[in-house]
């Protein structure tokens, strides 16, 4: 997620790339970035990567939070941005030198690689100005959303882990596609740009799914058997309940 990140602030209009600095323990990836982003600097320091930085963005497993986190003695007029899962403003609080220092909650998902995540903020001790900065940087990723923290896990199930889901259901349509003798690469795009166009309608048309869905289904047709198959086999359900239990 560190490198996505790394990646496309570099591709983006607002930091110029020798501005980045990148940390990590370890050297191999690190010298992967380098080769597309010779410009980035890379440190295995975290705390030589800090020293001078405008905005700190943790990117580490959430159980290591802390010890980075407090290992960095982060400066008040720093901003600190943590895209840990499930770690609240009030624990970020305790790992830093001053309570009170501005911090985001960021929350991207896989598609960020691709400049199209759908990436979840939100925002404590922050100015007007620092919100829109970051809320313009990532939406050069994407689309990018503030919310209140405590909508954070509810939208993390939807927008984070939701991509899995989708791929799962990307995956399952073309297992059907493949037992329907459909060549499994033929199936994937079949079924990939489907779900993009899905997806296309409703955010260009801003329209309801269903409102969509009316226009597919065509009355005795096809279409109304799948759906009805679907929802007798627990679809809805399935969905309503994943997304509850990734919270
Ligand atoms: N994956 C996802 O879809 C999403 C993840 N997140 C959050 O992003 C964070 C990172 O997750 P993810 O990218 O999946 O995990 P990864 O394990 O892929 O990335 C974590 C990175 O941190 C590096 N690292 C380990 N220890 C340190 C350290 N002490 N200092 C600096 N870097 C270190 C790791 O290096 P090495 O590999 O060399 O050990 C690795 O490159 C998590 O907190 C997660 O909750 C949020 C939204 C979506
Ligand atoms: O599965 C996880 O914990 C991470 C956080 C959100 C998406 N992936």
């Amino acid at each position: 997620m560190g490198g996505s990140i790394a990646r496309g602030l570099a591709k983006g209009s607002m930091i110029s790339e020798s501005d980045i600095i990148v940390s990590n323990p370890s050297r191999g990836k690190l010298k992967e970035l380098k080769v597309n982003f010779p410009m980035i600097t890379t440190t295995q320091s975290n705390t030589d990567a800090v020293a001078g930085a405008d905005i700190v963005i943790l990117s580490v497993k959430p159980w290591l939070i802390e010890s980075v986190a407090r290992e960095l003695k982060l400066k008040s007029k720093q901003i600190l941005i943590s895209v840990a899962a499930g770690i609240s403003f009030e624990q970020l609080a305790h790992y830093v030198v001053d309570p009170e220092m501005p911090m985001f909650r960021l929350i991207p998902n896989t598609a960020i690689s691709e400049q199209e995540s759908m990436t979840l903020i939100a925002s404590r001790n922050t100015t007007n100005e620092q919100e829109l900065f970051i809320l313009s940087l990532f939406n050069e990723m994407g689309m990018a959303m503030l919310i209140p923290e405590d909508k954070m896990e509810a939208a993390t199930a939807l927008a984070s882990c939701g991509i899995a889901f989708v791929l799962k259901y990307i995956q399952a349509a073309m297992q059907a596609g493949i037992e329907m003798g459909i060549r499994p690469k033929d199936a994937m795009q079949m079924v990939a740009q489907s779900v993009k166009g899905a997806a296309t309608l409703i955010l260009n048309n801003d329209t309801h799914p269903s409102v969509e869905i009316d226009k597919v289904t065509t009355p005795g047709g096809i279409t109304i058997k799948g759906l009805n198959e679907l929802e007798h086999t627990g679809f809805t359900s399935a969905v309503i309940k994943a997304m509850k239990e990734s919270r």
